[in-house]
């Protein structure tokens, strides 16, 4: 049974998250986010927004442009614009991250918590070979030599699938192609062995072949850490293939949330549907495998890998 979220974003207990035994790993409750819009007043973008993340477990925000997905995880990354507000908690592991020091960010982002982004190369810097920059990611949270560092720098692209690692680790942002570099951002996540990995739309610019493997990578790369998964996306079959949570966003706001199957077999809200019905055909191949078997008809449980291995 999914769950609608009034406006009034309060969010149901229990609904997504943690076995209520554990804690979760990350947890954000009733968070508002404003900032500066030109004239200097604040506008609010999201509100009342809560969710938990699991160790090990994986949610999905799913919304249209401009719903709020890429701020909230801005939010958790303390990267928000300059001069913005937030109200509620976000706690990640204990810490408390809407008031916590610049220096603990600092070294929470890229260690224990990974980004992947749309776009890696505004994340990779274009002056330095992919190589130091994984090789850095790692030095900078962990004691090492080099020769270790690079060694475990080339494993990792290895691992992700960059041919000719001898070569091209010694090669520059520009001279991969978009799916390459974002198996770097990957094999960068790797090294670091975050707790939690947040991918912000990381194969809305690739082109379907390439988006397969690189989703199937993240998989990996999720079931490898044992970390948790925050999957950014406006695209609804995808999502149902990366998590077994999902929370859906309209103008800032949660407008239902739960189990991804029970979501998308049962959207209980009239948005959920209209982004359903909006996707193209969701029922042969690219629905989610996921749903084809949802019905109880007692095949293996599609949703079963999500968050595990599927090599
Ligand atoms: N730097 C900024 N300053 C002020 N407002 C912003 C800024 N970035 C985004 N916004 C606004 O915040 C709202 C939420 O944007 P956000 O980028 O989180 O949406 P999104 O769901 O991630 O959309 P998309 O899928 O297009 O990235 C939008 O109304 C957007 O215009």
């Amino acid at each position: 049974m999914t769950t609608p979220v009034p406006n009034s974003g309060v969010r149901p207990a229990g609904s997504t998250g943690a076995p209520e035994a554990e804690e979760p790993l990350l947890s954000l409750r009733d968070v508002s986010i404003q900032v500066p819009s030109s004239t200097k007043t604040l506008t609010e973008i999201t509100h009342g927004i809560s969710f938990d993340v699991a160790r090990g477990g994986s949610v999905g925000l799913v919304g249209e442009s401009g719903s709020g997905k890429s701020m909230t995880s801005l939010a958790i990354m303390g990267l928000l614009p300059k001069g913005s507000r937030i109200d509620g908690s976000i706690t990640f592991d204990g810490t408390d991250l809407i008031h916590a020091r610049e220096s603990v960010m600092r070294s929470i982002r890229g260690d224990r918590i990974a980004m992947i982004f749309q776009d890696p190369l505004s994340s990779l810097n274009p002056y330095f070979t992919v190589g130091d920059q994984v090789m850095e990611a790692y030095l900078a949270h962990n004691k090492a030599t080099r020769k270790e560092a690079f060694e475990l720098t080339c494993e990792a692209m290895e691992r992700v699938g960059i041919p000719r690692v001898t070569d091209t680790v010694n090669q520059f942002p520009h001279q991969f192609s978009g799916g390459m570099r974002q198996r770097i951002m990957i094999a960068m996540a790797l090294v670091c062995q975050p707790d939690l990995v947040i991918a912000d739309e990381p194969t809305t610019a690739l082109d379907v072949t390439v988006q397969a493997r690189v989703l199937d990578l993240i998989r990996t790369l999720q079931a490898e850490t044992g970390a948790g998964l925050v999957f950014i996306t406006h695209d609804l079959a995808v999502v149902s293939t990366m998590t077994k949570e999902v929370v859906v966003l309209q103008n800032g706001s949660v407008q239902e949330q739960g189990h991804t199957r029970d979501v998308f077999v049962g959207p209980a809200s009239a948005y959920t549907r209209k982004l359903i019905d909006a996707t193209p055909r969701m029922t042969d191949a690219r629905l989610p495998a996921t749903l084809q078997h949802a019905d109880g008809s007692g095949k293996r449980d599609p949703w079963e890998g999500a968050g595990h291995d599927h090599r």
